[in-house]
């Protein structure tokens, strides 16, 4: 059957991955096949799931749980050992300038002013992409995106000269103009203060909301940031895509109105849950690990 591939949309099937660098090495080797890595080696087990084009699904789970191994696979900065990965249908074998990716530090080029930064992304973009801008034509587009994010006035300082917060804008203002079909953000929220995450959340969601839709994939262990960014949540648990759901409530969520409606409570609600369980389960596997290891008694 001919399947319908749809521009920015993202694909992983059966995808697994290891960091034990002597299994690597026995799957590249054709020594062992992938399916017999022992599963507990396994960070990334058996992961299939589809992004639609436009779609921002927000990937949730505890810490350690595989959440930034997913996205650094996305972008292409580590390879799985078995399963595929596309976008447009086609395969990510690395990194490419049809995904843009906002990390939670270290974004920014710290030689470069903030335009500059900006700049450069669109310049990658542009040859990359065979867009053929003209110089004036990207300090225009670089001025637009810094000023959808407040930092026009910005434009000259070096990221040393910025806060926290403001660098994620400059890097959020680069990742949308490069204007690639796929965005992914690993915590790019995950090391300001509350009100800062609490003004750059609602920028994002001013900007999906008002501009074109982007296929993102998102990752955050924070279950109102989830809830307030999401088309669609999947929870991840010790490697495993364990549940996932919809987030239907329309846009733009005002926070306050939001988080006072019975969906929104009832997701929340649910999404707690599913972290208590599976934080049941860790310790449930733990304690069964130490008995193995003679480190307990029953
Ligand atoms: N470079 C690495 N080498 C070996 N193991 C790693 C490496 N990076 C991560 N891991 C392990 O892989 C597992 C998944 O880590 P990952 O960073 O993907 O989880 P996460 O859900 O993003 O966690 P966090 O929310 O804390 O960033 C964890 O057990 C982690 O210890």
């Amino acid at each position: 059957m001919e399947r319908r591939v749809r521009v920015g949309s993202l694909s992983l099937r059966d995808l697994c991955f290891t960091y034990d660098e002597d299994l690597v090495k026995g799957v590249q080797h054709h020594r062992i096949a992938p399916d017999e890595v022992p599963g507990e080696k396994l960070v990334l087990k058996h992961l299939d799931l589809e992004v639609a084009d436009g779609e921002f699904l927000c990937l949730v789970g505890h810490s350690g749980c595989g959440k930034s191994t997913t996205l650094r696979i996305l972008a292409g900065l580590q390879k799985p050992i078995a399963g595929t990965i596309e976008t447009n249908g086609n395969p990510i074998e690395g990194p490419g300038l049809d995904r843009s990716v906002v990390f939670q530090n270290y974004s920014l080029f710290p030689w470069m002013t903030v335009k500059k930064n900006v700049e450069f992304g669109i310049k990658q973009a542009s040859i990359e992409l065979s867009r053929g801008l003209s110089k004036g034509q990207m300090s225009d587009i670089a001025d637009e995106y810094l000023t959808k994010v407040s930092m026009r006035k910005a434009a000259d300082l070096y990221p040393y000269q910025l806060s926290g917060g403001m660098r994620q804008r400059v890097a959020i203002a680069r990742a949308l103009a490069m204007d690639t079909e796929v965005l992914l953000f690993d915590e790019p929220f995950g090391a300001l203060d509350i009100k800062t995450r609490r003004e750059l959340q609602m920028l994002m969601e001013d900007l999906w909301v008002s501009g074109r839709k982007k296929t993102a994939v998102f990752v955050t262990h924070d279950i109102e940031e989830a809830l307030l960014l999401a088309d669609r949540i999947v929870f991840m648990s010790a490697g495993e895509f364990r549940d996932e759901f919809e987030v239907s409530a329309p846009r733009p969520r005002v926070p306050e109105v939001y988080f006072e409606t019975p969906e929104y409570k009832r997701m929340h609600a649910h999404l707690l849950d599913l972290f208590y369980k599976a934080e049941e389960t860790k310790l449930d596997q733990a304690d069964r690990e130490q008995v193995f290891d003679g480190g307990a008694t029953l």
